[in-house]
């Protein structure tokens, strides 16, 4: 595994949602620019790179889960030493939408507190004609989690950056908050 260089700061981030959502394919876009057409479902997969923001290099480590369901158990791993959470659904998926609710709730359980950095990521938007999940329900959701909310698609390319700058940009703000939970919600 790489290390990091004193000037950089380590942050560890989880992608986690529904099976077949994109939660692979739009981490290999962000870290290797490369679209996967065919799905292999994932056990785990740790990716680094590194995430310049307002100046600072941040040295990512973005952790590709396999897909969760209302009986999967939060494992420790994914909270431990986590700074933040990508929560991935399928705008053509109302279920893949429900199952970010429960993930979490199950994040939130396992850390006892009403909030942690978030960014909810509606994928699949090339997807248009299969849409099941409008923006405004999916900007209401991350209103009621105070985070961050935002469209793409892996497959074009749309938005994946934005998802990580916006996931860099929420952790920092959190730890630049005393108040914790107070860092606003974003909309893109
Ligand atoms: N049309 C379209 N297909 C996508 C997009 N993102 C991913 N896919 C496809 O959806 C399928 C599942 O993608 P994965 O990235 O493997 O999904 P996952 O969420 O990692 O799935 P699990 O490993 O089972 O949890 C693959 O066939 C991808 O090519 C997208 O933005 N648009």
């Amino acid at each position: 595994m790489a290390s990091s260089t004193s000037s950089q700061k380590l942050r560890k981030i989880v992608v986690m949602g529904s099976k077949s959502v994109g939660k692979s394919t739009l981490t290999l876009q962000f870290v290797e620019n490369f679209f996967a057409e065919s799905y292999y479902p994932t056990i785990e997969n740790t990716y680094r790179k590194t995430i310049k923001y307002k100046g600072q290099e941040y040295d990512c480590e973005i952790l590709d889960t396999a897909g969760q369901d209302e009986y999967t158990i939060l494992n420790a791993r994914y909270a431990v030493g986590v700074h933040g959470y990508v929560l991935v659904y399928s705008i053509a998926s109302r279920a893949s939408f429900e199952m970010t609710k429960v993930v979490h709730d199950k994040v939130l359980a396992f850390f006892g507190t009403n909030w942690v950095p978030v960014v909810l990521v509606g994928n699949k938007t090339d997807l248009h004609n299969q849409r099941e999940v409008t923006f405004d329900e999916a900007k209401e959701l991350a209103q009621s989690w105070n985070c961050h909310v935002i469209e793409s698609s892996a497959k074009n390319n749309e938005n994946i950056a934005k998802i990580f700058d916006m996931m860099i940009m929420q952790i920092e703000k959190s730890s630049d908050s005393s108040s914790g939970g107070g860092s606003g919600c974003i909309i893109l």
